[in-house]
């Protein structure tokens, strides 16, 4: 009950319009950096299926390129979503104003910016550290850390400072989001510059320890930053939109506790078959098809929340995005269990399997989930009646899933063959297969890849269009008429 009277808390004391202004340039952010990152999406497709576009130049190889895609698209497109939901919603179910006001948030919004851009720059200049999802050098890292301590003082502070007694489930996604990032950040980076120019770091562990840290920090960025975070966001926004208040609370917290507990443990599944101890390799193995439940538990929870609404879907574009999204994380927690099984991962590993299971999480879960709160913010926090085209956003709806659907399955026949030339032996106990003829046999699925890409890619234009058009094209709401005290609705205890 005090959650559901949390969700559903007024909003009036948020009304004055400064605490939002640096939410909406997080809301529009996440719409650019969308745009920029699925662009180099299809820029590096491009490049695998025609590598003539590599343009022998290079700041524009694949190599340099691809971190730009990974980082525009999870920490662009991903941070500034979540950290623009998280604000928006620790106000409302905390009934209090960001700890820190609005000078916080804009030295949050330009702070993460400016992180982007000097991480960014570097990769096409050739400064990295080389490890996965953690390139940038020290110097960024640095105030990355500044930003994010920044952004734990405002966000912890507006819950301390609550007047609604209850903390709802979706800010201890957040809260866990935000606390897991700052430490495996820290650790991860742990380095000494060197060299007289700024360009150049070596990380204090080395050896198979230092491939241990960077994949439970590359492990849990997926199960904190694309999967934590996300559900905060899910766990708010569904019940906003279905007019439903979640499922079952229990689970909520069962699935909390239960992920977070999981997830930490699982890492070594990124190393199976390495110097890595077996010992090590088992213990991410079982832990990573425990997580099977809990995902599955989340995404239950999401999915039932609509009970009694599901004819809001015929009508709410923007929810069917939202409710896709939880279909599309339940079958990348599915497949991932599966691929951590050692006997499996013999095969799927260095594959494009592994590419499909990412991009079947990061397009359909993280892409998703967030496009549906875009539709849902955009007309709140501009004060408008509706948004200004549901149709368009339904073809977006479409495109996007029929470009889903292509690389994912383009992906997993490409990967699976792969897997299977590369371990073919002829009779003599040969090869059967040069390594370049299994190149040559994935070009069509690169090309089909790419397509799909494009599909993706088109629907969010369509979406920026909308939502553009949404905020300068549509009525606003009639200015909101003071209610009286003893009209305010009072939660049942
Ligand atoms: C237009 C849509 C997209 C296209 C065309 C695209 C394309 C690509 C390509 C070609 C690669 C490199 C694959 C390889 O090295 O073989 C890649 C990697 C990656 N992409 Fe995307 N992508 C898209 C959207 C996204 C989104 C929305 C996310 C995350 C939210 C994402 C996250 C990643 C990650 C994490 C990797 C690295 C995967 C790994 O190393 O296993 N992508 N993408
Ligand atoms: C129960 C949940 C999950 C488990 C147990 C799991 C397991 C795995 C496994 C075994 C791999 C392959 C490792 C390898 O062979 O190198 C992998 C790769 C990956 N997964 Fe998952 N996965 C899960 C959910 C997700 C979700 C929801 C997302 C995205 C939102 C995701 C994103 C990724 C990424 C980005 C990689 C590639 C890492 C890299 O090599 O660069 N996973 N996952
Ligand atoms: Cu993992």
């Amino acid at each position: 009950m005090a959650a559901a009277a949390a969700l559903n808390a007024p909003s009036r004391i948020l009304d004055e319009p400064d605490v939002e202004a640096p939410i909406r340039a997080f809301a529009i952010a996440t719409m650019f950096w969308g745009i920029v990152g699925f662009l180099m999406g299809v820029l590096i497709a491009s490049e695998l299926a025609f590598p003539l576009l590599n343009l022998d130049l290079e700041w524009t190889t694949f190599g340099r390129l691809r971190p730009v895609h990974t980082s525009a698209v999870i920490f662009a497109f991903g941070g500034n979503a979540l950290i623009g939901t998280s604000l928006y919603v620790v106000q409302r179910t905390c009934r209090a104003r960001l700890f820190g006001g609005e000078e916080m948030g804009w030295f949050l919004f330009w702070g993460y910016q400016f992180f982007i851009v000097t991480a960014a720059l570097g990769y096409v200049l050739g400064v990295t550290q080389g490890k996965e999802y953690a390139e940038p050098e020290w110097y960024s890292d640095l105030w990355l850390t500044v930003v994010w301590v920044t952004y734990l003082i405002g966000y912890g502070g507006t819950i301390l400072k609550r007047r609604e007694p209850h903390i709802y489930v979706a800010n201890w996604f957040y809260l866990a989001f935000i606390i897991t990032i700052a430490m495996l950040h820290i650790v991860n980076n742990l380095a000494l510059p060197v060299g007289d120019g700024i360009g150049k770091s070596y990380g204090v562990a080395s050896g198979v320890q230092d491939a241990m840290i960077q994949w439970w920090y590359g492990h849990n960025a997926v199960g904190f930053f694309l999967t934590a975070g996300f559900l905060g966001m899910m766990y708010y926004f569904i019940p906003k939109q279905a007019d439903r208040p979640v499922y079952s609370y229990r689970l909520s917290i069962v699935h909390f506790w239960s992920l977070i507990f999981l997830y930490i443990w699982a890492g070594p599944h990124h190393l199976h078959y390495t110097a890595l101890p077996d010992w090590a390799q088992t213990l991410g193995m079982v832990f990573s098809i425990m997580l099977w439940m809990p995902s599955w538990g989340g995404m239950i929870n999401g999915l039932m929340t609509l009970s009694g609404a599901w004819d809001k879907l015929r009508t709410d574009p923007g929810l069917r995005f939202s409710v896709t999204a939880v279909g599309f994380y339940g079958m990348s927690t599915f497949e991932g269990p599966v691929m951590s099984i050692r006997a499996v991962n013999s095969l799927s590993h260095y594959t494009d399997w592994t590419i499909g299971h990412v991009h079947s999480g990061a397009m359909g879960w993280v892409g998703f989930i967030t496009f549906g709160a875009l539709y849902y913010l955009f007309p709140v926090l501009w004060k408008k009646q509706r948004l200004y085209s549901d149709r368009l956003a339904s073809w977006h709806f479409w495109v996007a899933t029929l470009g889903i659907v292509l690389y994912i399955t383009a992906m997993w026949v490409s990967g699976i063959m792969q897997g299977l030339m590369w371990r073919a032996y002829d009779e003599l106990g040969f090869l059967q297969y040069a390594f370049v003829e299994t190149v040559a046999a994935m070009h069509p699925y690169y090309v089909i890849r790419m397509l799909g890409g494009m599909l993706y890619l088109s629907g969010a234009l369509m979406m920026a269009y909308n939502l553009y058009m949404t905020v300068t094209a549509v009525e606003d709401l009639p200015t909101a008429q003071p209610v009286p005290a003893g009209a305010l609705p009072v939660p049942a205890e």
